[in-house]
């Protein structure tokens, strides 16, 4: 027989996870279904030796949308903010990065009126109202408000660093400046990497009667009725859903729902943002003064978090993270990419090789789903009813955990209204208040 939810779940993420909490507080049945054999998708951990590695560098946004949200949820965060400061480097030089009041002061990578430009730009990104400029490029704002190629490329660079979207000429100024905005006011490195927040809301959401099923994968969806979805499993398992949230890869979904559907633009037309990661842990560090190093014009990102998180089940070990962030179509030579960013961590952990605990290099992983274009228009009205999106896509204003986290907040709460307006009508039962 057919099992029937009031909502299913398509994805165990962070937004399938969020939503599941929201709607588990109301009299609902809920299925979250999961492709993968454990929950957690980008937000997982893996332990390695002892060592935690989250997918890639993981920082919360301390005034961001999902730091909110979890809390909200009861989700604890626990875990410190990195020191600003750091350096940046380009070709055989290293500057000192003007991101504190010292920085500012002392860089040599800034002449004096640069230094001027570069204040001004910063008392500008404090204070621009990013709701206004979705019709502007990233690329065209850092233009408008700086002249110095030096403060320029620093924008980028910032801009790159919020985000991980590496092309500021087709990105939304809206979302990489108001992502920047939250970064500006600081980030958490979580203790125990981000599975303890998936881990909470998995064991909160279980509490709350939501069931599992990984190792599930969805592979079609059809609408068999006016307020019942069916499901069809890789195991031919059908399942039906009143509700079904789809939170998995937009790209994807075309298939699942077959070409007599109709579905809106934006999600054919999606681009993701990707980039390549060398994680490390470290029996210790060979320069354990240096934590923070950012290529100035070269996409690459190096950051130690253990200090800040524990991330390791000894006191000794560092856990590090080299990035590189890519650009939507870059073809990527997985051996070379791996050496550039080896090299780039010789350079500022000179014989790190000596000390590796373990290490994890993945050439080419989807960040976000959705590269944040200029004038990007995301509908959620589509051919299959109560079908709604959710994930670090689908949010017209955020992306990464807080687009995941408002998106998943967003159709729980459209499901509860929903349900409340047909409950109205045949009132058979109630609807409890969060
Ligand atoms: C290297 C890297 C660095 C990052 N850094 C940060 C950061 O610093 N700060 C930040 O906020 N965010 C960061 N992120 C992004 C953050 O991890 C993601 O935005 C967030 O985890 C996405 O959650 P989601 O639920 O939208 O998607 P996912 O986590 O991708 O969840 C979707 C789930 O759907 C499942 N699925 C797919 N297809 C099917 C199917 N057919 N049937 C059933 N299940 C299916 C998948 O297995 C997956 O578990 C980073 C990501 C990466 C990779």
């Amino acid at each position: 027989m057919t099992k029937e939810w009031d909502v299913v779940i398509i994805g165990g993420g962070l937004s399938g996870l969020i939503a599941a909490n929201y709607l588990a507080h109301k009299r609902l049945s809920v299925l979250v279904m999961e492709k993968a054999n454990q929950i957690g998708g980008r937000a997982a951990t893996k332990i390695v030796d002892h060592q935690y590695f989250n997918l890639g560098p993981h920082a919360l946004y301390k005034t961001g949308p999902a730091k909110g949200i979890l809390e909200e949820l009861g989700v604890q965060l626990k875990g410190k903010s990195p020191n600003l400061g750091g350096s940046l480097i380009e070709d055989d030089k290293q500057y000192l990065a003007p991101f504190t009041p010292l920085g500012v002061l002392t860089t040599r990578l800034f002449h004096w009126k640069e230094r001027i430009e570069w204040v001004g730009v910063l008392m500008k990104l404090k204070r621009v109202d990013s709701a206004h400029l979705h019709e502007q490029s990233f690329k065209v704002w850092v233009e408008k408000v700086a002249t110095s190629k030096n403060v320029q490329n620093l924008l980028f660079l910032l801009g790159r660093l919020a985000t991980y979207c590496n092309k500021p000429e087709m990105t939304s100024a809206k979302v990489i400046i108001g992502h920047l905005k939250h970064v500006m006011r600081g980030v958490i490195y979580i203790d125990g990497g981000w599975q303890t927040i998936i881990d909470q809301l998995y064991q909160k959401a279980v509490a709350n009667g939501v069931e599992f099923q990984t190792s599930t994968v969805v592979k079609q969806i059809d609408q068999v009725h006016q307020d019942k979805i069916q499901l069809l499993t890789t195991n031919n398992d059908r399942i039906i859903g009143k509700y079904v949230v789809y939170s998995a890869s937009p790209m994807k979904l075309s298939q699942l729902v077959g070409d007599r559907v109709w579905l809106p633009a934006f999600l054919r037309q999606c681009e993701p943002v990707k980039g390549a990661t060398l994680d490390v842990a470290l029996r210790e560090l060979p320069n354990p003064k240096n934590l923070f190093s950012l290529g100035f014009t070269t996409p690459i990102y190096y950051s130690v978090h253990s200090p800040y998180a524990k991330l390791s089940d000894s006191a000794n070990s560092a856990i590090l993270h080299v990035f590189k962030y890519l650009e939507p179509d870059q073809v990527v030579d997985s051996r070379s990419t791996r050496v550039e960013l080896e090299d780039f961590l010789e350079r500022v952990q000179p014989g790190w090789r000596e000390k590796v605990i373990t290490a994890r290099f993945l050439p080419h992983i989807i960040v976000n789903q959705r590269l944040p274009m200029v004038g990007d228009k995301l509908s959620h009205k589509m051919g299959i009813l109560n079908l709604l999106l959710a994930g670090d896509w689908a949010d017209p204003d955020s992306i990464l955990s807080d687009g995941a986290a408002a998106s998943g907040k967003r159709v729980a709460e459209e499901i509860i209204r929903m349900e409340k307006r047909s409950l109205h009508g045949n009132n058979e039962r109630g609807l409890h208040a969060i």
